[in-house]
This record gives structure tokens, C-alpha cells and sequence, in this order.
């Protein structure tokens, strides 16, 4: 069994910290986005996605982050607060800066891509007078996203964050969300990428996002070894994800689990990733053995990656447990 320890005695069960942002996913599919005329606005960025999934499947979910001073920065507070996610955390940009949209292109279920306006945008503005150690200290996990990682001043919230976390036993899982229009150089995110981990219990991210992180290093893309390196920092659990294959997660005491997929009519890919992990989590924070909270995590991406979108898909404990009936994993 794995050793994460997550404290009883706090009111709030996770806190993300960093992106919120819109989702335009393309309305018309199969087609690139030079064709395509309309978009569907949904809340959107990775942390906020996997916020919204752990609190609609139950979780005390809080966020700190910081939205632009208009309809868009309103639109997503109003949007967290629908979803009885707590928003005290969320400040309002005083700056002029703008909400980061996430265009969608949808030109087959395989060739799925992402468009990103990010000039400028609120969410990297977060500073650390915006973190309170206080509002990290009552929650059992803090869930972090690489992006926030991307620029100053947001850089330097997300590490005082993670150290009010760890001072406070506050159970810290990262998740790699690498998206490389953010940052300036391939290095400089290696570098920060793993200054983060080693402060980290849990860390999920794909195959190819745990190569950047290794490019110093030659590990050949071996998911054991990799998971080997983070163990001798902090980590507890390493879940490397890959795509319709399915995903593998390592824990500290040596076992090694293969997670499956779900049969399911894909529409598009994106939103796979922070499905899966809303769920995985989930299931951490209620003391499931490793395959069962992967296969939550797999039933809810194989449910969001046949919906139009991330946020807005997130699926209820009744809707997995129903896929999960139907049909038995694939491995
Ligand atoms: N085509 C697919 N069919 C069924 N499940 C999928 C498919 N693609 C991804 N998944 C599920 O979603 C998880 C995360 O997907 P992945 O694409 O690796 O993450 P990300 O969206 O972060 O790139 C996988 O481990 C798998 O369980
Ligand atoms: O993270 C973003 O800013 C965009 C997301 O809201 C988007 O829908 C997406 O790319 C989801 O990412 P994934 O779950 O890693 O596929």
C-alpha cells in the first residue's frame, strides 16, 4: 500500500493552483479550424479542469488563482461557484491582463489541436501576496500544474505554495501539464519542472512529458527508471500516462500497476489527461488500492474524450461506476 497520508482534519479537501481559463472547442467537427465558424465557451485550463472534476464527484475542491477584471474572469468565478467549488482563494487582476483562451481544433478523434492565446494572461500573474498559508493549511492536498511554473510572478506563488504544503503536511500532487507555448526555452522549463517534483508526493504526467524533464539526463524513455528518480526525492506515487495505451503508475514500496482503457466513441482527445487524474485522485483520497483508482481514472477519460468538452463533461460517481459495469477495462 502506498504511503500518502492525508490529514483528517481539514475542511478542504484539495486545492488546485494556477490556470483559469476559457475553452473554445470547435463546434463543428473534422474539419481544421480555418473552416470551422463557431466555438463553444467553457471554463477551461488543466488545474481549474481537475478541480471541477474531483468536486463533481464529491470532493471539497478550493482554487487559488487569479482571473482578469471582465465578463471572462466573472464568467469562470461564477462557473467554479456553480460547481460548489470555493473561489475565497481567486483573486482579480488589477492590471489590464487578459483571460488565456484555449482554441480547439477538432480535425479527426485522432488529430485533435490546440490553438493558445496567452499574452498577457491573468493566471501568470499571480503573485505570492495572493497565497495564504492559512487556506493551504486547512486543506488535505494542494494539486499543481506545470504551467503555473511558466513565468514570474506565478513561478514563485507556485513554490510558496508547495512550501506551506509541505510544512503543513499537506499532501502535494503535481501534474506535469507541459505546454511548451508557454514557456521561453526547453531548459529553463526542465529545470523548474524538476525543482517542483522533488517537493512533490504524487506526480502524474505523460511519457513524453517526463522526457523534457529527463533531457539532461539519458534514460531512454524507461518508465521504471524514471519513477526510480523521484522516489529518491519525495515521491510516493509516479503515474506516467500514454495516451489509448493507458497509463502505469509506480509506488514507493516497489509495485508497479498497468492501467487499462475504456472502450468509448472518442470525439476528441483533449481532456483525457485531467479527467483521468481527477478521478486517480479521487480514489487516493478515499484510501482505494492503486488499479481501482486508475480504472476510475480511465473510465472518466474514456466518458470526457467522448463529450464536446473538459470542464463541463466531468463526469459524477454514478456515470463511472455505470461504465465501469458495462465494461470491463481493456489491458
Ligand atoms: N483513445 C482513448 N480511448 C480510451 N481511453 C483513453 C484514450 N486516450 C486516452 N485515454 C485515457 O486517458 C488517460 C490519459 O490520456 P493521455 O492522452 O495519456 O493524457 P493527456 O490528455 O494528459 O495527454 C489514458 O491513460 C487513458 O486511460
Ligand atoms: O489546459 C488548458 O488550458 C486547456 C484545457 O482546458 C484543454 O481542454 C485541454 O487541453 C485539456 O488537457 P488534457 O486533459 O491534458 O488533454
Amino acid at each position: 500500500m502506498y504511503n500518502v497520508d492525508f490529514k483528517t482534519d481539514r475542511s478542504i479537501d484539495l486545492i488546485g493552483i494556477g490556470r483559469l481559463c476559457i475553452d473554445l472547442n470547435a463546434d463543428q467537427f473534422n474539419r481544421p479550424m480555418e473552416e470551422t465558424s463557431s466555438f463553444t465557451k467553457y471554463v477551461g485550463g488543466s488545474p481549474a479542469n481537475i478541480a471541477i472534476g474531483s468536486a463533481r464527484l464529491g470532493l471539497k475542491s478550493g482554487f487559488i488563482g487569479k482571473v482578469s477584471d471582465d465578463q471572462m474572469g466573472r464568467f469562470i468565478v461564477q462557473y467554479l461557484k456553480a460547481n460548489h467549488i470555493d473561489t475565497s482563494g481567486i483573486s482579480v487582476d488589477q492590471t489590464g491582463a487578459v483571460t488565456g483562451l484555449a482554441f480547439t481544433e477538432i480535425k479527426s478523434p485522432e488529430e485533435c489541436s490546440i490553438l493558445m492565446y496567452r499574452d498577457n494572461v491573468a493566471d501568470l500573474k499571480l503573485d505570492t501576496s495572493n497565497v495564504s498559508e492559512e487556506y493551504i493549511k486547512n486543506s488535505k492536498a494542494l494539486l499543481i500544474s506545470g504551467t503555473a511554473l511558466a513565468a514570474s510572478p506565478s513561478r514563485e506563488a507556485v513554490f510558496l505554495a508547495l512550501d506551506y504544503a509541505r510544512k503543513h503536511d499537506v499532501v502535494v500532487i503535481f501534474d506535469l501539464d507541459y505546454r511548451p507555448y508557454t514557456w521561453t526555452s526547453a531548459q529553463e522549463t526542465a529545470v523548474y519542472y524538476n525543482l517542483a517534483a522533488e517537493k512533490c508526493d504524487v506526480i502524474i504526467g505523460t511519457r513524453e512529458e517526463f522526457d523534457m524533464m529527463e533531457q539532461f539526463e539519458s534514460n531512454d524513455n524507461d518508465d521504471h527508471r524514471t519513477a526510480q528518480k523521484w522516489f529518491s526525492y519525495h515521491a510516493e506515487i509516479v503515474v506516467i500516462k500514454h495516451g489509448s495505451e493507458g497509463s502505469i503508475a509506480y509506488t514507493k514500496d516497489g509495485s508497479s500497476h498497468r492501467g487499462g482503457t475504456f472502450k468509448t466513441k472518442v470525439l476528441k482527445t483533449f481532456g483525457a489527461g485531467d479527467s483521468y487524474a481527477s478521478a486517480f485522485i479521487y480514489g487516493l483520497m478515499n484510501q482505494w488500492e492503486i488499479p481501482k483508482a486508475m480504472e476510475y481514472g480511465s473510465a472518466s477519460a474514456a466518458i470526457v474524450i467522448s463529450k464536446h468538452s473538459c470542464s463541463d463533461a466531468m463526469p459524477t460517481t454514478d456515470e463511472i461506476d455505470r461504465l465501469i459495469a458495462e465494461q470491463k477495462v481493456k489491458k
